[in-house]
């Protein structure tokens, strides 16, 4: 393999002729505010090799990527009791569908559709007040980046509550089977916070390196979760991390991800490394454009396919 720097300076110089495709997220404006050219890409290996180019430490909206993060925590706090809760399927749908829940009683098909974020947020609010459980979260981010400077945009996380009446279905039609444990108000606003995490590439990169760790911080020993459950956060980032998009990613990219509608994908090399991206143009799931093409050429180029 050539040296990582030159391969990801390669993927950013290819991505030149893309930059700008897709469709940015418009629905609230800090996020339809975002200059489509940006792209950024960061890379953390296990050695403590990094790389990155473009706009690598510009802040971005995680939105759903912190996903695998709550659900790591909420493993860690209730463990496999969970999963009476929120199933392990890929849904086949969009990310914000209501469709499944009535006909599966109100138990998301998985972790990462909005559905089964919010069950997972609900398990994270037992026991705590919003405040609590958002700093919780908050704090999580900050230890595995090791990045005090992590934050949450109050302005996302204000302008996701103004509009976010999906949310608000999906979580009042959960609570009317009993899945919701805590009020509907109070996981909406964890959610929403949660949501408007912002972290740059770099520190997205270096805060999901516990993952390609079997659960432990590679750079510096900490153990975040078992070895076994970071498998299973991986198999679910596999199965399930790009919605109806899931399929089109293993097979073109073939890491376990995660994307976001603010445009960035963390993906994961197990035992290797981890990656971040960030391209604001969607495609029609809701995945980076850019992004999972860069992350196709990183992985041609890096042979890191799992398969
Ligand atoms: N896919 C996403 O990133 C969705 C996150 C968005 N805030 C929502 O809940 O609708």
């Amino acid at each position: 393999m050539r040296n990582l720097s030159d391969i990801v300076a390669s993927v950013h110089a290819d991505m030149a002729e893309h930059i700008g495709a897709g469709k940015v997220a418009d629905y609230i404006p800090a996020l339809s505010r975002v200059d489509p050219r940006r792209f950024g890409l960061a890379v953390v290996t296990c050695s403590g090799e990094r790389a990155q180019a473009g706009d690598a430490n510009v802040p971005f909206s995680i939105q759903s990527i912190s996903k695998v993060f709550t659900l790591t925590l909420a493993l860690e706090r209730v463990g496999a009791r969970l999963w009476h809760r929120v199933g392990r399927e890929p849904s086949g749908s969009p990310f914000n569908s209501i469709v499944q829940l009535e006909q599966e009683r109100g138990v998301p098909r998985n972790p990462f559709i909005n559905a089964g974020a919010l069950v997972v947020t609900d398990a994270l609010l037992t026991g705590r007040t919003p405040r609590k459980t958002a700093a919780e979260i908050l704090a999580f981010l900050r230890k595995c980046s090791g990045d005090r400077a992590v934050a949450i945009d109050q302005e996302v996380a204000g302008s996701e509550a103004q509009t976010g009446f999906r949310n608000a279905s999906l979580a009042n039609f959960i609570r009317a089977f009993g899945n919701l444990k805590n009020p509907v108000a109070e996981v909406l606003d964890v959610y929403f916070h949660q949501c408007a995490l912002s972290l740059s590439c770099v520190q997205l990169a270096r805060a999901g390196l516990f993952l390609a760790g079997d659960g432990v911080d590679p750079l510096t020993g900490a153990v975040v979760c078992r070895p076994a459950r970071a498998r299973r956060v991986k198999a679910l980032m596999m199965t399930c991390g790009h919605y109806d998009a899931s399929g089109e990613f293993a097979f073109k990219v073939g890491l376990p991800g995660k994307s976001g509608v603010g445009g960035g994908i963390l993906a994961i090399v197990p035992k290797q490394a981890a990656i971040a991206v960030w391209s604001p143009g969607l495609n029609a799931a809701g995945t980076s454009h850019v992004g999972a093409l860069a992350l196709e050429r990183l992985v041609e180029r890096t042979g890191w396919s799992v398969f």
